[in-house]
């Protein structure tokens, strides 16, 4: 439902969102990333890439405890996800699955992101976890970069696309398979062509930027995330292509908080926070192409549609409230620099 006053739209209520790709981290900053994720999101896809990452069963509910006990607000879900490693067992994700509570098993290529060292080397390494997977109805969730040092880092999504990920597609064709935080036209153009067992998330912070807002007039640490922000092409076909329609792209923020100190560095960590205004920030992108009608469904339908679970039966209401974002919010014992920090937000949700 909108409201308008003139010609401004001033109010939007939608289904409740679930963000499906987040990074909690743990310890004492689960406090604060439990916080923000639960402030309005039903249910929300964990990351498991912790130190040490959640590889088994007993690892990931763990974890999930700790979440839990972090005390999420309202009824928040989190949706726990499997790391794979060259050694994960077909036993294993049978056990996850029979937990009801881990829904999905990530591929990280080792060393393509943020504490990726113990995942796979090589895709045909898991080729009986992805069948066991496919066999029990578990998601595959994919960091879809490779790892070669010659391939330049704005081709390597495009390249994984070609050399790994359409095999993976061709062999496993029950497999349900999320192509996660998307960034370029080949990408968009690769999951619309792929059959519909393949799906994709999409960050607020590609739809809202590219490599200029990074890069031109000064390095700005806290754009910098991987896959990195590309040029303003493809955030163009990350638009269009979230504004579409279609039920292939859905929400996914990818919000990952790393300390003030470890971005602002020479050599800073990659990963962005948004969960201070997730579908704040997802509302100014869609509105700026003309297309808040279509945020309900991006945010809130087509993830529960893809995962084959229930929509969220409540809503959130979204006002036309102008904020000025702090400089930084507590996170654990440090700090965390959010996107947008002192900067202006349109939207509030009240
Ligand atoms: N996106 C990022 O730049 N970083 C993520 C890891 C990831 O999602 O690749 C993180 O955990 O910090
Ligand atoms: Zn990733
Ligand atoms: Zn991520």
């Amino acid at each position: 439902m909108i409201s308008k006053t003139k010609d401004a739209i001033t109010t939007l209520t939608i289904t409740r969102p679930d963000d499906w790709h987040v990074h909690l981290r743990d310890g004492d900053q689960l406090k604060d990333t439990v916080r923000d994720i639960s402030r309005y999101m039903g249910r929300a896809i964990i990351m498991p890439n912790l130190v040490p990452p959640a590889t088994c069963t007993d690892t990931a509910l763990e974890y999930r405890a700790r979440i839990m006990a972090a005390g999420p607000q309202g009824d928040f879900e989190p949706l726990m996800v499997l790391y794979l490693t060259d050694k994960t067992t077909p036993e294993e994700i049978k056990k996850a699955k029979e937990t009801g509570k881990i829904v999905a098993a990530k591929l990280y290529p080792a060393g393509a992101t943020t504490n990726s060292d113990s995942g796979v080397t090589s895709v045909k390494n898991i080729y009986s976890v992805l069948k066991a997977m496919q066999e029990v109805g578990m998601l595959l969730l994919v960091h879809g970069e490779v790892t070669d040092s010659s391939i330049d880092i704005f081709d390597r999504e495009k390249v994984f696309l070609d050399t790994i990920l359409g095999d993976v597609v061709n062999d496993f064709p029950e497999l349900k398979i999320v192509l996660e935080h998307i960034t370029t036209k080949d990408a968009v153009e690769f999951v619309v062509n792929a059959p519909d067992n393949v799906a994709a998330t999409i960050t607020a912070h590609h739809l809202l930027y590219n490599r200029n807002h990074m890069l031109a007039g000064g390095i700005r640490p806290h754009y910098y995330c991987l896959p990195i922000l590309k040029r303003n092409t493809h955030q163009q076909a990350l638009m269009a292509a979230a504004i579409s329609g279609n039920k292939k792209f859905f929400l996914g923020t990818d919000s990952a908080p790393h300390y003030k100190d470890k971005k602002e560095a020479a050599c800073g960590c990659a990963g962005a926070y948004t969960a201070h205004a997730a579908i704040e920030l997802y509302a100014e992108a869609f509105e700026e192409a003309g297309a808040l009608d279509k945020l309900e469904g991006f945010a809130s339908h087509f993830g529960p549609d893809f995962y084959g679970v229930m929509r969220n039966q409540d809503t959130i209401t979204l006002q036309r409230n102008p904020w000025r974002v702090p400089a930084s919010y507590s996170l654990g014992d440090s700090q965390v620099v959010p996107i947008k920090a002192e900067d202006m937000i349109e939207w509030e949700v009240s």
